[in-house]
């Protein structure tokens, strides 16, 4: 088995068109044995990944724009969806976050005297991962280990990061200058659970602060929609996840750590938000709202929303959990509390650094820390992981050949 940073990982890649770039091939596997974990590297800089977002009113359509080149998303679906940032002065709330989580691991690397220093890039709008490339090949870093935004494995969460490294490294012409490995997937570390485990208590509190008993209180564990399709694909071909892949029992795992935590309450659900792409195309379900709908029915008082797919409180937070989930729940008689993201909690911070840590230095499989039976997850991702069918094939960085 070869991992190269550069290759490409799809498994049937006869009938697509040549990979594009071919960069930093036969970096080697761990001699430490498991297929989880590779041999450490003298990183020289953290690339902070992100999604990007529009700050003001006349980035909204262009930044629709960048998302959804060739991803057949309805133009309704963007008139919708621009209504969103618009309504928060087309400013989306994902960059100022992102600044503070950079400032918070700068500053969590200098207590802790590690001496890397943080270069943050966007797939979608500016800083543009090739400018934080341009910044890195600046001041003379060539070996990056990047965290992406993003804890699960799908296509949107895993593979499209590993392709904008890629298409970063193509675009600015430094494939033979840089090299970009990942953090691996880190939903069920701890420093990622932690902040949603104390959120989920302080919840049930408000909720018996009003009088609402635990039989007639449900937990509904919140995270973004994906095209089933995507879904499916997502975590490596050779593991059997059941029809909605990695992603749903990632979602499911994790839930039922934190359920184990917060003691008292026994309903509880996953639950959908944020669909975008044309009805006849399946997304999973069922959405956050049809369950809030349906849970009145049954007689439920309260919901705790965990949005525990989400790493801060971005536009599908504010906007699909705090606008319209809460006036569904107050229209359907629901007192809903939504729980804090992990945002810059320390427990969050501590843990990024951890996983950028346990790469520099090696840290063996089964001194990972990991709160569910799916991880750790892989340092570098597995033949077919995260594959999109609908996309077309591309490039992709820290994946490992077939
Ligand atoms: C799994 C997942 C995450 C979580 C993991 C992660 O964090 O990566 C996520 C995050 C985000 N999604 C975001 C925004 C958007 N996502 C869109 C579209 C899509 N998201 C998808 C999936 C995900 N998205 C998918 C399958 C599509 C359809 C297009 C396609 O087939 O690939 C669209 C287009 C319009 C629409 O269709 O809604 C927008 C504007 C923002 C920024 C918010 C802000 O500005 O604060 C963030 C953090
Ligand atoms: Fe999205």
């Amino acid at each position: 088995m070869t991992i190269s940073n550069g290759a490409f990982d799809q498994l049937d890649a006869s009938n697509l068109p040549e990979p594009v770039i071919v960069l930093n091939a036969a970096s080697d596997e761990a001699a430490s044995g498991a297929e989880h974990v590779t041999t450490p590297v003298a990183y020289d800089a953290i690339l902070l990944a992100s999604f990007g977002g529009p700050e003001g009113q006349d980035d909204v359509i262009p930044f629709l724009r960048n998302v959804t080149r060739g991803r057949g998303i309805p133009e309704e679906r963007l008139e919708e969806v621009a209504h969103h940032y618009r309504a928060f002065g087309g400013v989306s709330p994902i960059n100022d976050q992102n600044r503070e989580l950079k400032a918070a691991l700068e500053a969590e690397l200098e207590r802790r005297g590690v001496d890397l220093p943080v270069i943050w890039g966007n797939r979608n709008w500016t800083p543009y991962m090739r400018d934080a490339l341009t910044e890195a090949n600046q001041r003379g870093f060539t070996k990056l280990i990047a965290i992406g935004t993003s804890a699960y494995s799908s296509f949107s969460s895993c593979r499209q990061y590993r392709e904008d490294y890629a298409i970063a490294l193509e675009e600015t012409g430094l494939g033979d200058t840089i090299k970009i490995d990942k953090v691996r997937q880190f939903f069920d570390h701890p420093g990622f659970v932690q902040p949603f485990i104390d959120g989920v208590k302080q919840g049930l509190l408000d909720v018996a602060a009003q009088g609402i008993s635990p039989e007639e209180t449900h937990i509904l564990f919140a995270t973004h929609s994906i095209p089933s399709s995507d879904a499916e694909r997502s975590g490596p071909a050779s593991r059997g996840f059941g029809p909605d892949g990695a992603y749903a029992a990632q979602h499911l795992a994790v839930a039922e750590v934190v359920m184990s935590e917060a003691a008292g309450v026994e309903k509880w659900s996953l639950v959908y938000q944020s669909r975008s792409g044309p009805p006849s195309m399946p997304w999973l379900e069922p959405d956050i709202n049809d369950s809030i709908v349906e849970l009145a029915g049954q007689g439920i008082k309260a919901v705790v929303i965990v949005p525990l797919g989400f790493v801060s409180d971005h536009m599908e937070v504010k906007w699909d959990l705090d606008t319209e989930a809460m006036e569904t729940s107050e229209e359907n008689g629901i007192f809903a509390v939504r729980v804090p993201t992990p945002g810059v909690h320390a427990a969050y911070v501590t843990g990024l650094v951890d996983l950028v840590l346990e790469r520099r230095d090696g840290v063996p499989v089964a001194d990972r820390p990991a709160m569910t039976d799916l991880g750790p997850w892989y340092d570098v991702c597995r033949p077919g992981c995260c594959e999109n069918v609908r996309a077309g094939f591309k490039p992709a960085l820290a994946g490992v050949l077939p």
